[in-house]
């Protein structure tokens, strides 16, 4: 489907009708089950991926309805929603804290008076805290993974209008007033640093949006041959225990905190456990010097540096060096962001990761990648062959890592300049990408053009 062109108000709901009409004859006619906002509703768009158009159709719509949303709204109250919308983000907080999602029964109604009583807190307050929730579409029936939100950010902004490039210079230090990077914050708070932990595990769930069997399809594991994968920052070996049981000729090295990795270490199954070694390791100090005595190594850090400002990204790499060997390999397991403005307006904005499955198609289709790559990448990089991973720019992730870690999510240009400014031995060989994954894989090779 053509990108929206006509922005009129009889244009735009002429799409809708179209795009509405295709996606449900491929419901009818395919006995998937129908679209529905009930508790007992799919929870995903429920459209297979064997029918790509019609989940093209479905970036389309989603495009037409947001901007007859804006159009309809006008700019003046748009910015005043958005301004406003911090709000929302503020009452899911409030209900996550008093554990409310976990005091309102799936399977039946509760009054409000039943659910103050439960969390403890007085009727009103609870009361005007989840209408407003709901009010965004919560139906209070599931418990969210919640991400931090730094509503403190803009503040922070306004008094401090360099950046530093430190970790602490984000919205949590104003929030709670400690002058930490948020994983030094996680570390001190237990059981929010244990939300964290399991958020992490969820966001690579089977069908999530990082699902970990992407990292196992998207890189070919045996052409590293006998190799321990030293999995940095790997939290607690959730996705090297997917790749594990694929690839029978690697080991595992997964280093993080000692407190991130004891679950981890705890839930590993018996088959596994004499190729794998939990191995605290700080990834600001050099890795250990006995490590190369492992044999062939190859490093794997998956969502490690969108965490970091460059300048410290810059030293976690570093830090590798004492590990590498001519030709090593580094696997840096990441979201590439295509430039602005060049995917459906719907995802430059809000992002999702669910539909990123799909754009992989669009870009084969349409011959978006030659472009994207002589966008992002420049001249000397020109003729590789790059591919975008994810079609939005905008990401939940984006906004997260800016204000509670004053970190970034990257272009290619941008990683490949990473790489060379920590040590110009980096060379990034290919960016490999599975349709369907909203992270790529960067194959580093140190000292090896
Ligand atoms: C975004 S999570 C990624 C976890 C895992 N790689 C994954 O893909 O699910 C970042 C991880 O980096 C770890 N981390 C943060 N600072 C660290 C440090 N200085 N040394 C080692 N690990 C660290 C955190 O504990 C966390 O497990």
């Amino acid at each position: 489907m053509e990108p929206t062109k006509d922005f009129s108000l009889e244009g735009l709901t002429a799409r809708i009708a179209e795009s509405s009409r295709t996606i449900s004859d491929c419901i009818n006619q395919h006995s998937i089950p129908k679209l529905s906002l009930d508790a007992d509703g799919p929870a995903e768009f429920p459209v297979p991926p064997t029918f790509p158009a019609v989940h093209m159709v479905r970036l389309a719509l989603l495009e037409a309805t947001s901007l007859l949303h804006r159009l309809v709204t006008g700019p003046s109250d748009h910015a005043m929603f958005i301004a406003a919308s911090h709000h929302d983000t503020s009452t899911l907080r409030s209900l996550y804290r008093f554990k409310a999602f976990e005091a309102v029964p799936l399977d039946r109604e509760i009054a409000y008076a039943d659910v103050a009583k439960k969390i403890g807190l007085d009727e009103d307050r609870t009361t005007r805290v989840m209408q407003h929730a709901m009010t965004t579409g919560f139906s209070m029936r599931r418990s969210p993974d919640m991400w931090y939100i730094a509503e403190k950010y803009p503040e922070w902004l306004q008094t401090h209008p360099v950046d530093g490039q430190e970790p602490w210079e984000q919205g949590l230090t104003l929030a709670f007033g400690k002058k930490q990077s948020c994983f030094e914050f996680y570390d001190s708070e237990p059981e929010i640093g244990h939300r964290f932990g399991l958020a992490m595990s969820r966001l690579s769930r089977p069908g999530g949006p990082m699902d970990a069997e992407f990292v196992v399809r998207a890189f070919d594991w045996s052409s590293i041959g006998d190799a321990t994968v030293v999995d940095v920052g790997g939290g607690r070996g959730h996705v090297s225990r997917g790749i594990a049981t694929r690839f029978p000729n690697l080991n595992f090295i997964v280093q993080d905190y000692a407190k991130t990795l004891k679950p981890g270490e705890e839930a590993l199954p018996s088959d596994l456990k004499t190729r794998f070694e939990f191995m605290p390791h700080d990834f600001f100090e050099p890795q250990p010097s006995n490590l190369s005595s492992r044999g062939n190594l190859a490093f794997y850090l998956r969502i490690i540096l969108h965490d970091w400002s460059d300048k410290y990204c810059t030293k976690i790499l570093q830090n590798l060096v004492t590990a590498l060997e001519h030709g090593s390999m580094v696997l840096i397991n990441e979201s590439v962001m295509p430039p602005m403005g060049t995917v459906n307006k719907f995802f430059d904005r809000l992002g999702s990761q669910l539909i990123d499955k799909f754009v992989q198609l669009i870009y084969k289709w349409t011959k978006l990648i030659y472009r994207l790559e002589q966008e992002s990448l420049g001249s000397p990089l020109r003729k590789r062959r790059f591919v975008a991973s994810t079609a939005y720019r905008w990401t939940p992730f984006a906004g997260q890592v800016m204000t509670c870690c004053n970190a970034r999510e990257r272009t290619a240009a941008e990683f490949e300049r990473l790489f060379k400014a920590a040590d110009p031995r980096f060379h990034l060989v290919k960016i490999h990408q599975t349709p369907g994954s909203s992270l790529s894989i960067l194959e580093v090779r140190f000292n090896i053009e």
